[in-house]
């Protein structure tokens, strides 16, 4: 398994750009099933989970190419409406297949993709749209084997917003009999990027950003070409790493009003902040305050994405500071890790308090997850002495290049394979 070896201390300054999102790319190229025809993405990350994506739809027939992050995909030739498990296990957001692959074929079989490392994350939501749109699901021996014989639009009240189901239901709906209506629908910016890449294959959607997202059904789409959309969080844990360094940084190819929850804290803590145009530029005392309260809640609130790498930096803030962690149940397992180093943190529950500590210092720890595996590099970069990252297997899910991006601003960063 390959690790980070960093050795910490260094001030983080210059220039970085941030590619595509994970979290657009990977429910866009499941959207490419539906046209049945060719789609050009342009900035696509070069990821774990983006090359499982790739793999899935072509054992479903896809053609595919995939080259200095531009993915070609050529969806005409489908040829398979059953999703190999394997792969499914492996990435929850196979299940955004669900809906194109109904949209397209009428059917899906597709194992059950069961909790991860963060929580049990059940599916509730994606099968109460499916079957609002008129889609019978059958569930045995850990498959959903689902069937239509015409999606029919309908009006949607999600009980939660959640954001897979808010896209899943989007992408059943694009080729329905009808209009259908979301309401309480997840306001992520990822949606909106969804959105827009549907809006330029020819489908009838506006709402994206808002909790209501209408669409109207059509028969057919066309070939298209789409940007991804800068990560976000990517963007804050380059902008975290940088105040927990006493940084001065600029990132590039950001969008600030997507970071303004993390930006908002950061000047809490004593950054100053610059946005322009599409760059962020940051600036960091020595020592950062604490923040009194972080709540992590559906967007625009603080992202549950961004918790783990904002812990790190308050373990050494001046002050003590309250995390509620409202999304996932078990997002709080880098918290052992960063006691090992020295942090001072309590957990009851969802509560975490973390009382910011003058210095951590470097240790061997785990990675246990992607973002939690991101804290603990940061926590690295700021600890006196080395610290090992174990199984980053988790961090690359996430974070193309990570070790050279911040290589790249002056840490002191390797990998080991
Ligand atoms: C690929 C992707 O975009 N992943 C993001 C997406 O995950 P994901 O789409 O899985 O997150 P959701 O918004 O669906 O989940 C939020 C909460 O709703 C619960 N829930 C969800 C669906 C369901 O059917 N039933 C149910 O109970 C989940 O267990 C969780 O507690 O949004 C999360 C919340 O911002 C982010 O952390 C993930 O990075
Ligand atoms: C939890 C995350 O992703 P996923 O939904 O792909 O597990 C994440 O990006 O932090």
């Amino acid at each position: 398994m390959s690790k980070f070896v960093i050795h910490g201390g260094n001030r983080l300054q210059g220039e970085i750009r941030v590619g595509g999102a994970k979290n657009a790319v990977l429910p866009i190229l499941a959207a490419t099933v539906l046209s049945g025809k060719v789609s050009i993405l342009t900035d696509c990350p070069n990821l774990k989970d983006v090359h499982t994506m790739i793999e899935i739809l072509r054992s479903i027939g896809c053609r595919i190419s995939f080259e200095d992050a531009v993915i070609t995909i050529d969806t005409s030739t489908l040829s398979s409406y059953e999703v190999p498990e394997g792969l499914v296990r492996e990435m929850r957001s196979s299940i955004f297949l669900m809906g194109p692959i109904l949209g397209r074929c009428g059917k899906i079989k597709i194992s059950y993709p069961g909790g991860c490392e963060i929580g049990p994350r059940p599916i509730d939501l994606h099968i109460k749209a499916l079957e609002a749109l008129g889609v019978k699901i059958t569930e045995a021996h850990g498959f959903l084997e689902c069937e239509v014989l015409g999606l029919k639009g309908c009006e949607i009240h999600l009980d939660y917003p959640s954001v897979g189901a808010t896209e899943n239901a989007i992408l059943a709906a694009i080729l329905a009999e009808g209009t259908t209506r979301i309401i309480n629908a997840a306001k992520e910016p990822e949606i909106v990027d969804l959105q827009d890449f549907l809006q330029k294959m020819g489908a009838k959607i506006h709402g994206a950003g808002t909790s209501e997202i209408i669409i109207e059904g059509v028969k057919e789409l066309r070939e298209a070409e789409h940007r991804i959309m800068p990560d976000r969080i990517v963007t804050g844990t380059i902008l975290a790493a940088g105040a927990a360094t006493g940084g001065d940084i600029l990132v590039t190819n950001a969008i600030a009003s997507h970071v303004h929850p993390i930006i908002s804290k950061l000047k809490e803590c004593g950054c100053l902040i610059l946005e322009k145009g599409d760059t962020l530029k940051l600036k960091a005392p020595e020592r950062i305050r604490a923040v009194d309260t972080v709540k992590t809640l559906p967007y625009p609130g603080f992202p549950t994405d961004m918790q783990a790498q904002f812990m790190a930096l308050m373990t050494v803030a001046r002050g003590t500071s309250f995390f509620t962690e409202t999304i996932f149940e078990n997002r709080y397992k880098h918290v052992d890790e960063l006691t090992r180093m020295g942090a001072k943190i309590k957990i009851d529950g969802r509560v975490a308090v973390i009382k910011g500590v003058k210095k951590l210092t470097g240790a061997r720890v785990f990675a246990k997850d992607l973002r939690g595996g991101a804290a603990l590099v940061i926590a690295g970069l700021i600890a006196e002495g080395i610290t090992t990252v174990e199984d980053i297997v988790h961090i690359e899910r996430g974070y193309e290049q990570f070790d050279k991006m911040l290589e790249q601003l002056g840490a002191n960063i390797y990998k080991i394979k």
